[in-house]
């Protein structure tokens, strides 16, 4: 998947999912459904379509790219200034549209050139004159152009003056059914933000449509926890991950390859994210021991799918009483993923 900064250098023409999609939970992935079925029926033959900028001449092959775009930075860090943690980051961002299928991914640097479109200029400069769009899909409630002021709707109208369809994704709702009773949550980023804060990763999974993940590097520690017998990779995640209740899991643990989409499965095991009190720690780190497993990992990007809360961090009067507990921890996961 190719991931640009400008929409000059993305390759055209796209089908276009627009959107901020920080998480690609389920009402994500339904926006985005409809551009991957026209590069299904697209001609793929002919890949060497020009950047926008360039002064190649359009290929006649047609292959339409199915093209995420979205917002960089996130348009609420914009206006406040202050950093904001994502569910899925950059990195995780492209890793899971690969794994979707959409072949690019531009980023529209979200700065006062772009906030001062109206949007009409948006469809034109943006849509038509820069993507070439054959069709664009939104979520229900998308706004766009200057202050917000274009709906989902006027999208729609502007984009028939081009000819280009736009689909509006219907609000996709926690028990999957949009026309359903009241009582159904609006699948959301906030909403699954908040149930993350609870520890209830399970739920998490199911509004997601895949289980919540931490994606980072394994770094150095104090090389304590060989010493109780339960050496613990450490991760470090970007910096703008959005961390769910501290405490205890039961996890899968996958590893990452640069040039692969899929995930190497590794092992089940235990993480602890928190600050451990026991060793008076003062950061918060998050940690996985692996099951049966014995090789150095220091350097190597894993994946951990975080399955089932176990418990909170608490702070034991000694090592010994600590390790005990983990015992524990370890057999309560084996439980889970046993039945
Ligand atoms: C499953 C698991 C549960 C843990 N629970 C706690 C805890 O409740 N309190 C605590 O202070 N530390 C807890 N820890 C963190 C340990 O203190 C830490 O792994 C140990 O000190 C080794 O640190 P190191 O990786 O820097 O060597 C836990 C670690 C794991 C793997
Ligand atoms: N079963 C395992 N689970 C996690 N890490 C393991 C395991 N077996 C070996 N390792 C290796 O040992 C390191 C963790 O050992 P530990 O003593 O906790 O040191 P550190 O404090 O550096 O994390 C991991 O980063 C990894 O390279």
């Amino acid at each position: 998947m190719s991931v640009t900064n400008s929409t000059e250098l993305a390759f055209f023409p796209a089908a276009v999912a627009l959107g901020k999609f920080d998480g690609l939970h389920r009402g994500h992935q339904r926006v985005i459904q409809p551009i991957l079925k026209a590069r299904e029926t697209g001609e793929a033959k002919d890949l060497l379509i020009s950047p926008a900028s360039s002064n190649f001449p359009v290929s006649e092959g047609k292959h339409v790219y199915s093209t995420v775009v979205t917002f960089n930075p996130h348009p609420q860090e914009f206006f406040s200034g202050k950093p904001r943690a994502l569910l899925t980051p950059l990195d995780e961002k492209v890793q899971q549209l690969r794994s979707l299928g959409v072949e690019q991914l531009v980023l529209l640097p979200f700065d006062r050139e772009l906030c001062s479109l109206t949007p009409e200029e948006f469809v034109e400069k943006i849509l038509v004159e820069q993507l070439q769009a054959t069709q664009v899909s939104v979520g229900y409630d998308f706004h766009f152009g200057s202050k917000r002021s274009g709906t989902a709707q006027d999208l729609q109208i502007i984009a028939a003056r081009y000819n280009i369809p736009v689909a509006i994704a219907p609000l996709e709702t926690e028990d999957g059914d949009s026309s359903s009773s009241p009582e159904t949550n609006p699948i959301s980023t906030s909403f699954i933000r908040e149930v993350l804060e609870t520890g209830d990763v399970e739920r998490a999974k199911q509004l997601l449509g895949r289980a919540y993940s931490l994606i980072g590097t394994v770094t150095k520690g104090q090389q304590l926890g060989r010493t109780i017998g339960f050496p613990t990779a450490n991760l470090e995640l970007p910096k703008d991950k959005f961390l769910p209740r501290l405490g205890v899991y039961a996890v899968r643990i996958y590893r990452v390859s640069d040039t692969s989409a899929q995930l190497e499965p590794l092992a089940f095991g235990v993480m602890n994210i928190g600050n451990r009190p026991t060793i008076n720690g003062i950061n918060t780190i998050v940690e996985v021991h692996l099951f049966d497993w014995s090789d150095d990992l220091y350097g190597q990007k894993l994946a951990v799918q975080l399955e089932k809360f176990i418990r909170p961090e608490t702070k034991f009067p000694s090592l010994e009483a600590l390790k005990s507990q983990i015992q524990q921890d370890c057999i309560t996961a084996k439980v889970f993923f046993d039945t």
